[in-house]
C-alpha cells in the first residue's frame, strides 16, 4: 500500500516512538491523527509538525486508550474529519509493573482487530532511546524489577539503544509491502530491521 495519500491514525502519538510514526508517515504523505491521553504534549507535538508539514494533514485527538468510549469516538471523528481511516498504529504504551493488568490493556490493545479485514503486523524493538527508559529508575513503575535496575542499564549498554527512527522505518515497510500479514517485525540494534521466522509445519487450514 502506498502511504502516500492515506489517512493513518497513530496511538500514544505524542512522543517517543509514536512521535517518529507520525513523523514518517506524514513524510510519506499521509495525513495523521495524533491519539494521546496526554493533552499538552499532543498539542505541542502537533505544533511542531505544523512548521514542518502543512497544518491540515495533523489533527490532535486526545484520547485514552483504555476508555473504549474514548476511542470509539475517536475513530469515528478521525472519519468524520479526513472521510476515510486506512492505517491504524496501536502503539501507546506504559512501563508499570505495579498495575500489569492496565498495563495489558494499553500495550495490547490491537489483539482483537483481526475481524476488521485488515492486515495485522507487529513490532518488537529492542530499547529505543525515548522517555519511556526514565521509568527504569523509578519503583512505581518497576515494582518488583526496581532491584534489577542497574542490571537493565547494563543490557542496555551491552546491546544498544536505537533511535526512534529506525523503528519508524520499520512501521514504513510494513505499510508499504501487502503481503506482510501476523508477522513479527524484530528491530534491534545489532541486526536492524529483520522478521522472526518461525518453522514450517505441514497442515494448511482451508480458511486461510
Ligand atoms: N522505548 C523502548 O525502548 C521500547 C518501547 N516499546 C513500546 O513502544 C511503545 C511506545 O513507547 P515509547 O515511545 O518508548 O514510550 P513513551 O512513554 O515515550 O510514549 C508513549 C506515549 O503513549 C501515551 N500513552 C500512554 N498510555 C496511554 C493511554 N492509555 N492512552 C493514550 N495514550 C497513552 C503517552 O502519553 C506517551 O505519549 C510502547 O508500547 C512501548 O512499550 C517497545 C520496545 C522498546
Ligand atoms: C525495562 C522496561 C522499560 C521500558 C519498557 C518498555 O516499554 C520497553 C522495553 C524495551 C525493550 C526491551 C528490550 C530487551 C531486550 C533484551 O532482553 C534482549 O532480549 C535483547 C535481545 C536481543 C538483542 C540482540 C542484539 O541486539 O543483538
Amino acid at each position: 500500500m502506498h502511504v502516500n495519500g492515506k489517512v493513518a491514525l497513530v496511538t500514544g502519538g505524542a512522543q517517543g516512538i509514536g512521535r517518529a510514526f507520525v513523523q514518517a508517515l506524514l513524510g510519506k504523505g499521509a495525513k495523521v491523527a495524533l491519539l494521546d491521553r496526554n493533552s499538552e504534549a499532543g498539542q505541542e507535538s502537533k505544533a511542531a509538525l505544523d512548521e514542518q508539514f502543512e497544518a491540515q494533514r495533523t489533527v490532535f485527538i486526545q484520547c485514552d486508550v483504555t476508555d473504549q468510549e474514548q476511542l470509539k469516538g475517536a475513530f469515528k471523528k478521525v472519519i468524520e474529519h479526513f472521510g476515510r481511516l486506512d492505517i491504524v498504529v496501536n502503539n501507546a504504551g506504559v512501563n508499570n509493573e505495579k498495575d500489569w493488568e492496565s498495563t495489558i490493556q494499553i500495550n495490547l490493545l490491537a489483539a482483537n482487530m483481526e475481524n476488521y479485514g485488515v492486515r495485522l503486523n507487529t513490532i518488537c524493538p529492542g530499547f529505543v532511546n525515548t522517555p519511556i527508559l526514565q521509568s527504569i529508575d523509578k519503583e512505581e513503575n518497576m515494582g518488583q524489577y526496581y532491584s534489577y535496575k542497574d542490571e537493565i542499564k547494563n543490557m542496555m549498554q551491552f546491546y544498544g539503544v536505537m533511535d526512534p527512527s529506525i523503528i519508524a522505518e520499520g512501521l514504513i515497510t510494513i505499510i508499504e509491502d501487502d503481503t506482510l500479514n501476523g508477522e513479527v517485525m524484530k528491530i534491534t540494534a545489532s541486526q536492524g530491521i529483520h522478521f522472526q521466522e518461525y518453522s514450517q509445519t505441514p497442515f494448511t487450514s482451508s480458511k486461510r
